[in-house]
């Protein structure tokens, strides 16, 4: 399997591309340096494109991937607030962007082309917007608006227009703030970490009534701690196995087994981490967890082994304040 790891670093505006070797070495490929502050990133469902947004002028930038994975910018199109969580819908023909500075989400349309173009739709009002996650089915959108302690749902309609579902929304306990997720393989959880309170809230998504409901909390700090609880990213194994959450204050990532049915956490561990730990990813074999360490300018690989605990494997200089990792399989 052919992987190639990409790392966006706003503080030094570039994006470097890795090969990811079969044993977990990374192998330098390319840096691209960018007219902008990088942060988020994701790789088209055709894998074709990196989608980035960059700042201080919001907009979304379209790298075509080459064969071996190397970047050239394509085209960009403007957004409508700060982008702090970017992804699209299944079948790649639109991209969401999440903004918590401008408190909206926006739907834009992504062309035949590959190329995103300005927003069709943009919903506001949303505090603290943190990310846009799309479900399995292609049909609800799970948006957490971090400083209302809610998560929005809204129906993806087939022109790209976003309407609350029946149930509009899901509320976590009082000050936790909801900000990323992950899904399980099967399409019936969500797992949601709480930046606030370091907890991880399970979700089954469609419970006998029909309805999203929150089936378990945990919280993912070890149990000696006691400063300032700061979570930030949380990414799930292909296989579903095993989950990860970050907390940057303590730079820990969290380890989860998952039950067979994808209802049930347990912690397996904690690993200790690059400094501030905002953004990380799994590669798609479920082998390697790479982490960013937002005030380390490091990345680390890890090899996940038996009950999902990490070993750390080696560390390589980035650019500075590296917050995202996105893994792409040639
Ligand atoms: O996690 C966080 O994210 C918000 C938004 O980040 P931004 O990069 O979109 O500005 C940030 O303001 C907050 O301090 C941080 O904890």
């Amino acid at each position: 399997m052919k992987q190639v790891v990409y790392t966006a670093s706003p503080e030094s505006q570039q994006i470097h591309a890795w090969q990811l070797q079969e044993d977990g070495a990374l192998t330098l490929l390319q840096v691209t340096d960018v007219a902008g502050q990088v942060q988020p990133m994701v790789v088209s469902p055709k894998k074709d494109f990196l989608y980035v947004g960059a700042r201080p002028n919001f907009r979304v930038l379209a790298f075509r991937i080459a064969a071996d994975g190397t970047l050239s910018l394509a085209g960009e199109a403007p957004l409508p607030g700060s982008p702090t969580h970017i992804s699209t819908d299944r079948h790649g023909n639109y991209l969401f962007c999440g903004s918590y500075n401008d408190a909206c989400v926006s739907v834009s349309p992504i062309g035949s082309d590959g190329l995103p173009q300005a927003p069709s739709h943009v919903i506001n009002g949303l505090d603290g917007c943190h990310s846009a996650n799309i479900d399995l089915n292609n049909q609800t959108l799970f948006v957490p608006a971090l400083k209302q302690d809610r998560i929005c749902l809204y129906q993806l309609n087939a022109d790209g227009t976003l309407a609350p579902r029946e149930q509009a929304q899901v509320t976590t306990v009082e000050g936790a703030g909801p900000r990323h997720m992950a899904f399980h393989p099967n399409g019936a959880y969500g797992y949601v970490v709480n930046e606030l309170d370091s907890t991880v809230d399970v979700w089954a998504l469609n419970n006998v009534h029909g309805q999203v409901e929150r089936v378990q909390s945990l919280d993912m700090m070890p149990p000696d701690f006691s400063d300032t609880r700061w979570a930030a990213d949380i990414h799930i194994t292909p296989d579903g196995r095993f989950l990860y959450a970050c907390d940057r204050t303590s730079s820990t990532i969290t380890v989860f087994s998952i039950s067979e049915d994808g209802a049930v956490l347990a912690i397996e561990g904690f690993q200790p981490t690059e400094t501030q730990p905002r953004g990380f990813n799994i590669d798609h074999s479920g082998q390697y967890l790479v982490a960013a360490g937002q005030k380390s300018h490091h990345i680390e690989v890890y090899k996940i082994q038996e009950r999902g605990l990490l070993h750390p494997l080696a560390r390589y200089a980035v650019g500075q304040g590296p917050m995202w990792v996105v893994i792409h399989q040639l």
